[in-house]
């Protein structure tokens, strides 16, 4: 029974510890990422987000907020989670590399005025950091939300959010919080009260 225990108790400990800390630091760019994505949208442009596992949920979670509704009715918001046409996956994972499934599509679908979004909890899968790269190249606004690892890619992105651990379920569970952060500046900034 004890080791039940403390599982519940430590991961407990370990979230709260890491919220304080990213609170400390990081989390204060979220806000960056909300403006980001306001000028972008002035600006005629979209999100393109993606990420690998739970960061490919969090990547449709993410645009289902925009495109759907937050906690506002308003009209919707435009954003494009990479990771669920399994078509377009397949096909390039076959015929190329798997590293190329956000590359090629970011190069069919990205324009300067957009904001792409790589979630990575180690901060180093390569299909994201090539997706990134690829949206840079083609003047983009382009940031990664990340752990720890992330801190090595902040002067490859405009932005990068690195939350200060490198335990994978830890990480996930703080960027959920962020993106949801992240949600509700967009809307409060474009649809909020002066
Ligand atoms: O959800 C989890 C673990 O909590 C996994 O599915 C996890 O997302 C996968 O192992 C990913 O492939 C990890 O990739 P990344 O976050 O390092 O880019
Ligand atoms: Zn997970």
């Amino acid at each position: 029974m004890s080791w039940k225990r403390d599982l519940l108790n430590n991961s407990r400990d370990a979230l709260i510890e890491i919220i304080n800390r990213t609170f400390n630091g990081e989390a204060q760019k979220v806000i960056e990422l909300g403006k980001a994505y306001v000028n972008s949208f002035r600006r005629g442009g979209k999100l393109l987000t993606f990420g690998n596992g739970g960061s490919a949920a969090d990547a449709q979670h993410l645009a289902a907020e925009f495109v759907n509704r937050f906690r506002l009715d308003r009209s919707p918001l435009p954003a494009i989670a990479l990771t669920t046409d399994t078509s377009v996956l397949t096909s390039i994972g076959n015929d190329y590399d798997f590293n190329d499934i956000f590359k090629k599509q970011i190069e069919a679908l990205t324009t300067s005025n957009d904001i792409v979004l790589g979630i990575s909890t180690s901060g180093q899968s390569p299909n994201v950091i090539h997706g990134l790269k690829a949206a840079k190249a083609r003047g983009a606004y382009t940031a990664l939300l990340a752990g720890a690892g992330g801190k090595a890619m902040e002067d490859e992105f405009d932005l990068v959010i690195a939350v200060p651990s490198t335990e994978t379920p830890r990480i996930q569970e703080v960027h959920l919080f962020l993106e949801h952060l992240f949600c509700d500046i967009v809307e409060q900034m474009l649809f909020g009260e002066e």
